[in-house]
C-alpha cells in the first residue's frame, strides 16, 4: 500500500502553473500524422496524404485535429508530472481521458502560449485522478486555438482523504465528462486499422518520451508484458477513422473530441473503431481485435450534421 500521508490536496490545488510555450513546424505535424497511422495502409490515401505531403511544399500540409493533444505535453517531464503536494509512483501513471475543444483549424506551423490550470482532483481509493486544463493561444495573434483537458490516472495514489467522504474537486461542466453510453444498435460505420509493432516508438518522437511505451523493464514494473501504446496514439487512430468514415476526409468540421482509455493497447494490435451518429455527435468505441476488448470510447462533436 502506498504511503499517501504526504499527499496534500490543498497544496496541489493551490499550485499556479507557469505559462509555457510550444512551437511546432510542418515536420512535427507530419511526424505526428505518421505516428497515428496516417497513410499507414495506403501511402497515397487521398484523405490522409495531405497531413504528410503537399505538392506545393510542406508549408501547406494540414494538421490533424488530435495534434492539439501534444500542446498539453509541456506540463509533463518524460510523461509524468511533478507538483508540490502530489505523491505517487510515476511508473504507475496512466492516461485516463482526453477532452479537446478546437476553436480554429491549426496552421501547419505555429508558436503557442499555453495557460495551464488544475481542472480536477479526485480520490478514488485505489487511485488518484488529476485533471489538467491547457488553453493554447497563438503567440502572434493572441487567438485561442484550442483547449485540452487531460485526465491522469495515478494508480496506488488514492486514499489521501477521508474514505467516507473521498475528496473530489472539478471545475468544469459534467456534460464534458468523457464516457458516453455506447448504443446497443448496429454501428453506422466500422473501420479496421493495424497499429505497427513500432507504433509507440514512432509516436514518442512527437514528444511523449515516457519509457512505459519503449522500455520493456519499465513496462513490466507497471504491470504490462511489454511496452504499451500511448493513449493519445490510440485516440489519433480512432479520430482518423471518424474523419474518414463520417467527415468524408474533412477534419475541419470537428469541434470537440473526447476519449476515455478503457484498457491498454499493445503496439501491433488491430484497432476496430465502431461509430454511431447522433445528430452532429459521433459516438465511437475502439476495440482490440486480437483480444476482443474495448480499449477506448468517446465522442466527436461536429460543426454540422453530416449528410450521408
Ligand atoms: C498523461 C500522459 C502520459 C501518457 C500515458 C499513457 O498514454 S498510458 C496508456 C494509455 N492509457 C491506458 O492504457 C489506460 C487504460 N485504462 C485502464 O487501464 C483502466 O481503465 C484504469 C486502470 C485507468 C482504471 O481501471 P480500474 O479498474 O482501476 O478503475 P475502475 O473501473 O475500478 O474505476 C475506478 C474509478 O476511476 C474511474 N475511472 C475508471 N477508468 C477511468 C479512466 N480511464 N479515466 C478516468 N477515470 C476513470 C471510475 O469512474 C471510477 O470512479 P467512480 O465511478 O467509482 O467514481
Amino acid at each position: 500500500m502506498a504511503d499517501n500521508s504526504r499527499f496534500d490536496h490543498d497544496l496541489v490545488l493551490a499550485h499556479k502553473f507557469p505559462e509555457t510555450t510550444f512551437t511546432y513546424t510542418e515536420r512535427d505535424a507530419a511526424v505526428y500524422a505518421l505516428g497515428v497511422g496516417a497513410c499507414g495502409r495506403n501511402a497515397i490515401d487521398s484523405d490522409e496524404l495531405k497531413y504528410v505531403y503537399h505538392e506545393n511544399g510542406q508549408q501547406f500540409v494540414q494538421v490533424l485535429p488530435t495534434f492539439a493533444a501534444l500542446f498539453s505535453l509541456g506540463s509533463l517531464t518524460n510523461g509524468s508530472i511533478d507538483l508540490p503536494g502530489l505523491q505517487y509512483d510515476p511508473r504507475l501513471l496512466l492516461h485516463g481521458q482526453q477532452y479537446i475543444q478546437i476553436y480554429k483549424p491549426f496552421p501547419s506551423s505555429a508558436s503557442l502560449i499555453n495557460k495551464v490550470s488544475l481542472a480536477g482532483l479526485h480520490d478514488k481509493g485505489k487511485a488518484a485522478i488529476l485533471e489538467l486544463e491547457t488553453k493554447s493561444y497563438e503567440k502572434q495573434s493572441g487567438e485561442l486555438l484550442c483547449m485540452n483537458r487531460s485526465t491522469i490516472y495515478l494508480r496506488g495514489a488514492g486514499g489521501f482523504s477521508n474514505s467516507s467522504h473521498p475528496y473530489s474537486y472539478s471545475n468544469y461542466p459534467v456534460n464534458q465528462a468523457a464516457a458516453p453510453k455506447i448504443p446497443k444498435s448496429q454501428p453506422f460505420a466500422v473501420f479496421e486499422d493495424c497499429t505497427q509493432p513500432s507504433q509507440a516508438l514512432l509516436y514518442r518522437l512527437s514528444g511523449d518520451y515516457n519509457p512505459l511505451h519503449s522500455d520493456p523493464m519499465i513496462a513490466e514494473v507497471a504491470g504490462f508484458s511489454r511496452p504499451i501504446l500511448h493513449g493519445l496514439c490510440s485516440l489519433g487512430f480512432a479520430v482518423r477513422a471518424v474523419i474518414k468514415c463520417i467527415c468524408r476526409g474533412d477534419a475541419n468540421i470537428i469541434k470537440t473530441i473526447s476519449g476515455r482509455f478503457l484498457l491498454h493497447v499493445y503496439p501491433g494490435e488491430t484497432l476496430i473503431t465502431e461509430m454511431w451518429l447522433e445528430g452532429s455527435r459521433v459516438i465511437y468505441q475502439a476495440k482490440v481485435k486480437e483480444r476482443n476488448r474495448a480499449v477506448l470510447s468517446g465522442f466527436v462533436e461536429l460543426h454540422v450534421t453530416p449528410s450521408l
